[in-house]
């Protein structure tokens, strides 16, 4: 049962550059409804402008919304609020709003530990907390967080990055077995080095190790990249390592789901008594 993109609301934070833009405009292109949050109101202006450029039909609409997802939970659920009461509920999110400092770990302020954390890890919590529900009521969803290879394995120079990258897979992964009940899907993308203005920032931060290991690989085209983010969320499918864990995976869910109907029994029976 893929997502039909046509009509859909899909909301992309980070969506006014780089590969959140792509993924904005990948999902126009397939006749979707936008929103694009991000602080930078110039920054989304553009990126709107951009995206408009591709629109298939008279009515599709790209909506701005300027927050920062990782300061103020009240504040990330109150635009997501405004953005439903305009453009419908939320069929799909994107959490791509993130940013990357690269050091050693002696050298990397202790501050940076906290700010990736809170805008690579929280700044995914708030939106998808703020989504949830209504996606689950509505049986309907998808939500997408964009980790990193980096959030794979743990490489020099990436302490406070590749931890916050770690940190979605987990908060991906429990999530899905929440909500899998409710025909919503979770993803996460591990995307390798892409070209864009987040990554030439980063190159600004690397020590000499970080970039020889990082230079063993090519960069890829965010447009590239973005697609196949799209992809993987319209039509999930099932990666290595979650086909190994298949067996677990698949006896958790049905413990899941009885719980599920022996609360809704039981909510049937409190309502007949
Ligand atoms: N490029 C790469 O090599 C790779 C990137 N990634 C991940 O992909 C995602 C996008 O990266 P990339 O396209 O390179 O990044 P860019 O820096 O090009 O874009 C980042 C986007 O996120 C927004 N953003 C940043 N911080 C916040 C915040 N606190 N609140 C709201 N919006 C915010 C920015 O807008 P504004 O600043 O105006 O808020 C911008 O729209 C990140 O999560 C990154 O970690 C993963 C693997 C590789
Ligand atoms: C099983 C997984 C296979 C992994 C292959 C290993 C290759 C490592 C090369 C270095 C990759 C660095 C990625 C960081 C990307 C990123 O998130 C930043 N550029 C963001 O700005």
């Amino acid at each position: 049962k893929p997502l039909a993109l046509p009509g859909a609301h899909v909301v992309v934070t980070g969506g006014s550059s780089g590969i959140g833009k792509c993924i904005a405009i990948e999902c126009y292109k397939q006749g979707a409804f936008i929103t694009l949050v991000a602080r930078n109101e110039d920054k989304l202006l553009q990126a709107k402008k951009e995206i408009e450029k591709h629109s298939i039909n008279d009515k599709q609409v790209v909506l701005c919304i300027s927050v920062d997802v990782s300061q103020d939970y009240s504040q990330v659920e109150n635009v997501i609020k405004q953005a439903q009461e305009k453009l419908g509920p939320v069929d799909m999110l994107v959490n791509c709003a993130g940013m990357s400092l690269a050091g050693k770990f002696e050298d990397l302020e202790v501050s940076t530990f906290e700010r990736l954390m809170s805008v690579n890890y929280l700044g995914s919590v708030y939106p998808s907390r703020a989504v949830i529900t209504t996606m689950k009521e509505r049986r309907v969803g998808r939500i997408v967080f964009v980790s990193s290879q980096a959030g794979q394995l743990g490489l020099f120079g990436f302490t406070a990055y590749s931890s916050s990258k770690f940190a979605i897979r987990g908060l991906a992964e429990a999530l899905q077995m929440e909500v899998k009940p409710y025909n919503v899907y979770v993803t996460v993308a591990y995307p390798p080095d892409t070209d864009t203005p987040g990554f030439a920032e980063e190159n600004k931060t690397k020590p000499l190790e970080t970039r020889l290991i990082s230079e063993t690989t090519s960069v890829c085209k965010p447009e590239q990249v973005a697609k196949q983010i799209v992809k993987d969320a319209i039509v999930v499918t099932m990666g290595l390592f979650r086909t190994i864990a298949l067996f677990y995976l698949g006896s958790f869910d049905s413990i899941v789901r009885r719980c599920m109907m022996q609360r809704a029994k039981s909510e049937i029976a409190d309502k007949t008594a």
